[in-house]
């Protein structure tokens, strides 16, 4: 049987550290690798990503939208990138943001969590604004399977905030409510649960304002915004506080910008940055 997700992650992270690198083929940057955009150019720069990357770092995020704007054979590409760094040893959390009412979240987890799914990495990035309940298909396949879940919960764009920091009619906050609700679910796993949230290095005060129990979630805490967003090693530890043993740190355009052959030396010193920033 397949260990769970949270604990796979935990040694993952104390092997190479707490960086994930983002896989985001945007037009500008396989133009500045020298690729065209297209499927071709598309293959040649995520499979490239993770021959590079794989067995350095703690995990890769594939954004999907980027693979799905090239329709079948984009996503075709993105089952490649699951299936290559799955040989090459390194945890996959395919950023797809799903989220629907609880019998098509179904389908979403068929896909991005069975065994045998060509779409299924080792975690899925999950949106909870249909209803934290509504993820449970998710959730439950995810426990059987020993993959993962990140669900948004402060997310590191400005407009998040209206939704997040948002109070319901108990007082608490909905990001609040989240984290409380992913608590839940990860009690008890030793080193850590398999359900994670998803808070922006760039949400500066938003974990106190909110009154969000980051701490007591006992999951990965994967945090985006770093470097292209604006966030770096001061904001990533300012924001999680307490709650950095916990965080993976992520970060795309600003490794990938350093092309096919400066990706090494970019990953290690992000990696290196997260590490110190979130040494506890
Ligand atoms: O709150 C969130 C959730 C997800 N993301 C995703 O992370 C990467 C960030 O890319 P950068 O190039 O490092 O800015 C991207 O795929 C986002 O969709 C996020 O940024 N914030």
């Amino acid at each position: 049987m397949t260990a769970a997700f949270g604990a796979r992650l935990a040694a993952a992270m104390d092997e190479h550290g707490p960086l994930c690198v983002g896989i985001d083929p945007h037009p500008g940057l396989l133009a500045s690798w020298g690729l065209p955009d297209d499927v071709g150019g598309l293959r040649e720069f995520a499979l490239r990503v993770v021959d590079v990357l794989g067995g350095r770092v703690a995990a890769l995020k594939p954004q999907s939208a980027l693979f799905e704007r090239h329709g079948a054979a984009g996503m075709a590409v993105l089952e490649d990138v699951v299936s290559a760094a799955r040989a090459a040893g390194t945890l996959t959390i395919v950023d797809a943001k799903r989220g629907d009412i609880g019998s098509t979240m179904a389908g979403y987890a068929d896909a991005f969590l069975s065994d045998g799914s060509p779409l299924a990495g080792d975690a899925v990035t999950v949106s909870p604004y249909l209803g934290f309940g509504s993820l449970s298909p998710a959730a439950d396949l995810a426990a059987r399977t020993g993959r993962g879940i990140f669900v948004l919960c402060l997310t590191s764009n400005k407009e998040g905030h209206e939704v997040q920091h948002a109070v319901g009619s108990d007082g608490a906050s909905v990001a609040a409510s989240v984290a409380a609700q992913a608590a839940v679910l990860n009690a008890g796993a030793d080193p850590m649960g398999s359900v994670g949230l998803v808070v922006g290095a760039t949400v500066g005060d938003a974990v106190r304002e909110t009154g969000t129990d980051l701490e007591a979630v006992n999951g990965p805490l994967l945090a985006p915004g770093l470097g292209a967003q604006g966030a770096g090693a001061a904001e990533l530890a300012k924001v999680f506080g307490a709650a950095r043993p916990r965080v993976l740190a992520s970060t795309s355009r600003a490794v990938l910008g350093a092309g096919p052959d400066g990706l090494p030396d970019a990953a290690r010193t992000a990696a290196d940055e997260a590490r110190g920033a979130l040494r506890a």
